[in-house]
């Protein structure tokens, strides 16, 4: 074991855990603070699961939640109608502005989401959960009603089971064979976020405005790399909600994700002047390519190459300001 580090200080003043607060507890003490919180569900082909996450966050107690909207990002299957019926203000991702076009994966939805919406915190959370706990939503309020400084709360959970896997093998491909690797080679300060990709957070919008975000996959290390940037280590916390399970996506539809995310964390590198791209890389620029093999139907491996470079979405509030 190493000795303790500076990221240790800010999880023990950081971490908080929703099973010490009750949803009644935070709907009191929202509504003495005015607060005001917009949910967002992103959503791609979740017609399994829309439904029920749709449910749980309008089975919160009242006053926890103003706005629930779901952002299609162009379901073939009965996502939006079985949202919609659920009770969601549902949207497709491509007609929020409409200019931006195409509308690249998960991250584009999330800035998106936020022209369509108003509450001074915006939560999102997946779509693909099975029997999601309420104190998914309602847990991510808990720092920002204690500390005025905190910007950006990242939930964390004992991530297992579902349909892939026992407890002690875990979830979390991703996260623990890339991104806390990488977090704590280049930016120890946050090798104390239990779940860095979690995909339930919450922000100010006075935050969520003024940064930019990348698009797929990459949104969750960018927000997290820039809020560090942007506002420093108390302008984080986290929060533990207990259990979550999710829908697992094949190995190489995560090594897609993975490339992804290597590609954001090469481009804060080099915004940050810590790599030189036209030394470090062939051409001077970050290579967007990754090649995968899939077998053919007479039994041989054949190569794919996919792009999985990025783009950033300029803070939407630049966007906005424009067309006002
Ligand atoms: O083009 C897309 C792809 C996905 N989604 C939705 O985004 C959410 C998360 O996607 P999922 O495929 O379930 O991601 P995971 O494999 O679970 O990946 C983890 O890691 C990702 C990278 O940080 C995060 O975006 C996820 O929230 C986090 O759960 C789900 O509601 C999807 O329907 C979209 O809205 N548009
Ligand atoms: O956070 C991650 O690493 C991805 O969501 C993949 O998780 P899984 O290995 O539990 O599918």
């Amino acid at each position: 074991m190493s000795p303790a580090r500076g990221s240790d200080e800010w999880f023990a003043r950081r971490t908080y855990r929703a099973l010490d607060h009750h949803p009644y507890e935070v709907a009191a003490r929202k509504m003495e603070s005015e607060l005001t919180v917009s949910v967002v569900i992103p959503a791609r082909n979740e017609a399994a699961t829309i439904a029920d996450v749709v449910s749980m966050v309008a089975s919160l107690p009242e006053h926890v939640v103003d706005e629930l909207v779901v952002m299609d990002g162009g379901s073939e299957d009965a996502t939006a109608e079985r949202a919609a019926a659920a009770g969601a203000r549902v949207h497709r991702d491509t007609a929020i502005l409409a200019e931006h076009q195409p509308s690249l994966g998960k991250g584009d939805a999330l800035w998106r989401s936020l022209a369509v919406t108003s509450g001074q915190v915006v939560v999102f959370v997946d779509a693909d959960l099975h029997k999601p706990d309420p104190a998914l939503v309602w847990g991510l309020l808990v720092p920002f009603l204690a500390e005025p400084e905190v910007q950006l709360v990242k939930a964390f959970y004992e991530r297992s089971v579902g349909d892939r896997g026992s407890a002690e093998e875990g979830g979390g491909r991703v996260t623990e064979l890339l991104a806390r690797p990488l977090l704590n080679l280049f930016w120890p300060e946050l090798a104390a976020v239990v779940q860095p990709l979690a995909g339930e957070y919450a922000g100010r919008r006075s935050l969520l405005e003024q940064l930019p975000f990348f698009t797929g996959y990459g949104v969750e290390f960018g927000l997290l790399v820039d809020t560090f940037a942007h506002a420093g280590p108390e302008a984080l916390a986290q929060v533990d909600v207990g259990e979550r399970i999710h829908h697992h996506q094949p190995l190489p539809d995560l090594s897609r994700m993975a490339a992804t995310i290597a590609q954001v964390a090469m481009h804060r590198l080099a915004a940050e002047g810590r790599i030189d791209p036209t030394t470090l890389f062939r051409d001077g620029e970050i290579p967007r390519s990754l090649t995968q093999f899939v077998r053919d139907s007479d039994d041989r491996v054949e190569s794919v190459h996919h792009d999985v470079g990025v783009r950033e979405r300029p803070p939407i509030a630049q966007v906005l300001d424009s067309l006002a």
